[in-house]
């Protein structure tokens, strides 16, 4: 299309749906950039804490998507997992338009009126930053989450090595997804009928994880790198449900997915079955677990067999 015409486009679309077009081509450039620095082979490996690690891969891919959007919505809040220290962009970073498809859908109602204070964006740069460093690539997302009211609408999860067959061939995918317009990038499949399938983290492993599973009698788990990724297996029903009872997933961690998750139809909620707030005051760890569900999967029955024992280890919401 040409930029003239996709630029006239985009001037006259609501705020949420401008943010949604543009969150997918800084993701799908971070992405790259992801790629770009694997292939070169210099990591740059920070420890951040105990099991938590930061790459310059992260830190680069932070600073593309926050620099492009801040730069397109300079009163929008926005939130990354990295911090907030400055970066120059560089200029083969810069992403000058949104992507053409989501800015030629019609926009709900319910945003029309929306506006810059409304809204807060979570990044996770690279999401699997462990599996990353081990060379479990296609474990990775970068995930951008928009939230309207503290409420996780919608967002961007890209998946840099999708169906690598080397580091060097592959292009990634991108999926999209606000409630109330659908999702793009991706086909929401069912999971399988009489079975159930659990994902829960691979390197954040715990007793309270594995006694929570037992409970449960998943006929197979599946242990994957990123909250991005194991959505992703719930949202194309290779696992019922990503089931994390720990708070060590935050706020960026599932903005995107849950947001993405829901306007399949699905649903990600704390194991006492309330949703998570995203407003830019909320305290960034998920202190209260995570039970993601695909959407032919019945989530209060499932959160009904998680023992009484595990769910008064975590907080209940307050309510306002
Ligand atoms: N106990 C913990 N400590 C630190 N980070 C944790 C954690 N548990 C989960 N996370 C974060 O939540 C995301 C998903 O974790 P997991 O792969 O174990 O399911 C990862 O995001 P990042 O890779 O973006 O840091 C990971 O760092
Ligand atoms: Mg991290
Ligand atoms: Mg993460
Ligand atoms: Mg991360």
């Amino acid at each position: 299309m040409p930029l003239r015409t996709l630029y006239n486009m985009a001037q006259n679309k609501p705020l949420v749906q401008k943010l949604l077009a543009s969150s997918y081509t800084a993701a799908t450039k971070a992405g790259k950039i992801i790629r770009d620095i694997m292939s070169a082979g210099e990591l740059g490996i920070v420890e951040k804490g105990i099991n938590d690690l930061q790459t310059e891969a992260d830190r680069s891919a932070q600073c593309c998507i926050i620099s492009n959007l801040t730069r397109e919505f300079p009163k929008v809040t926005i939130i990354g997992e990295e911090g907030q220290s400055q970066c120059d962009l560089p200029s083969d970073w810069v992403v000058p338009d949104g992507d053409a498809e989501i800015l030629g859908k019609q926009c709900p109602e319910e945003y029309l009126n929306v506006k810059d204070e409304d809204i807060v964006v979570w990044v996770d740069p690279l999401d699997g930053t462990s599996e990353y460093t081990q060379g479990l690539l296609d474990h990775v997302t970068v995930l951008i989450g928009l939230s309207v009211k503290g409420r996780a609408v919608g967002g961007i999860i890209h998946q840099p090595y999708y169906n690598y067959k080397s580091v060097k061939n592959t292009e990634g995918r991108t999926m999209w997804g606000l409630v109330g317009m659908g999702v793009g990038g991706f086909t929401p499949l069912d999971a399988p009928k009489d079975k159930l399938i659990i994902t829960t983290t691979r390197s954040h492993n715990s007793p309270v994880v594995v006694q929570t599973l037992e409970a449960l009698k998943p006929d197979e788990v599946v242990r994957v790198g990123g909250a991005g990724h194991k959505v992703l297996l719930v949202l194309e029903g290779q696992a019922h449900a990503y089931l994390y009872p720990s708070s060590g997933c935050k706020k960026w961690d599932t903005c995107a997915p849950e947001g993405i998750l829901e306007a399949a139809g699905g649903k990600l909620v704390d194991v006492h079955g309330d949703h998570y707030d995203y407003h830019k005051e909320v305290e960034h760890p998920n202190t209260r677990g995570i039970l993601a569900t695909n959407r032919t999967v019945d989530n209060a029955a499932l959160l009904k067999k998680i023992p009484e024992s595990v769910v008064s280890k975590f907080p209940k919401k307050q309510k306002v």
